[in-house]
């Protein structure tokens, strides 16, 4: 059976594609490499080095394939950069899934599998922590605000046409192959800052709480997805805050590394504190996290230091 992995050069869509892969899936990978790597593609998947908003290529490729999953993790991923560029972020964020969606209805796709955003959607006057699904989104970001049309755009496409989907919110999303040069992806950043005995720096107080989840768990919540979850939204995190300060900590002890961080203004935009609940992908999805967020750091850190050798 043939799927489609849109972003599947990336950091999350990659090991996507490596779980469908082991399970026999015939693979086909959309990615234009923006921010996908070659190293990180699965040597069994079909690569297509394309942008999804380039409506005649996307019709070749599914005409050609017929994928009757579609998991769609390509994007335009820095909030940063959507708040600078809001433009091209919809181009790719919003106008790039549309024609996804479009082609999936017009070739009889069996589902859409789309991967969202949790630290983005809810914005900062959250009440509730961990803040469940029912919470009434706020993006404060293009970024968050691309993210929460394309769930309404679901709904739509599922009400007019028939799509089946799955929308998942991941929290902040750590592991191998994460970007470390980049302006997110806090974990990947100190690792690599702290095997190269660089300067850490930390932003603000240090007491900005996130709920970290490890790379594996989120595969498997996509290949969940396929079988449950139907025209529903997901929160995948692991319903625990941990401060920057406390990552840091946690990472100079695995790390060995043996400076002090230093701090610098807070950066603009972020939130004080994202943690979801993830009680409804639990009774829905069958789904929880199960690398608690020492383990996955000692993994994370293990790739670091291959990749430096
Ligand atoms: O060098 C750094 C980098 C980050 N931080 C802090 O670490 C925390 C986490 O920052 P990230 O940039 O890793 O992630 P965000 O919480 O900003 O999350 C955003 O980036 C994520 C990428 O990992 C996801 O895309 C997520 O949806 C989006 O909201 C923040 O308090 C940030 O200020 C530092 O102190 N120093």
């Amino acid at each position: 059976m043939n799927v489609l992995v849109t972003g599947g050069a990336g950091f999350i869509g990659s090991h996507v594609v490596d779980k469908l892969i082991e399970n026999g899936y015939g693979v086909i990978v959309v990615d234009n490499l923006s921010s996908g790597k070659v190293e990180n593609l699965n040597r069994n998947a079909l690569f297509y080095e394309q942008s999804i908003e380039d409506e005649e290529m996307m019709e070749r490729i599914f005409s050609l394939h017929r994928p009757e999953y579609v998991f769609h993790l390509a994007a335009q991923a820095s909030v940063a950069i959507s708040v600078r560029e809001p433009v091209r972020d919809a181009e790719t964020n919003i106008i790039g899934s549309l024609v996804l969606l479009e082609k999936s209805i017009k070739h009889g796709v069996k589902k859409f599998i789309f991967s969202s955003t949790g630290g983005a959607i809810y914005g900062e006057n959250v009440k509730v922590f961990p803040t469940p699904e029912t919470e009434t989104p706020h993006p404060i970001s293009p970024y968050g605000i691309a993210k929460y049309s394309i769930e309404m755009y679901l709904e739509f496409f599922a009400r007019e046409y028939g799509l089946k989907y799955t929308v998942l919110r991941y929290a902040n999303v750590y592991g191998p192959r994460q970007d470390p040069y980049g302006e997110a992806g806090v974990v990947a950043i100190f690792t690599e800052r702290m095997l190269r005995g660089e300067e850490v720096h930390i932003f603000g107080d240090g007491e900005y709480v996130r709920d970290y989840v490890y790379v594996d768990d989120v595969v498997r919540a996509n290949l969940l997805a396929m079988e449950k979850g139907d025209n529903e939204v997901f929160n995948i995190g692991t319903g625990r805050g941990t401060t920057v300060n406390q990552l840091f900590k946690l990472l100079k002890e695995i790390t060995g590394y043996d400076k002090e961080p230093v701090y610098k203004p807070p950066r603009k935009g972020d939130v004080r504190k994202s943690i979801l609940d993830y009680t409804k992908a639990k009774e829905k999805l069958g789904w929880e996290p199960k690398i608690p967020l020492e383990e996955g750091l000692k993994l994370t850190v293990e790739y670091f230091r291959k990749t430096l050798e």
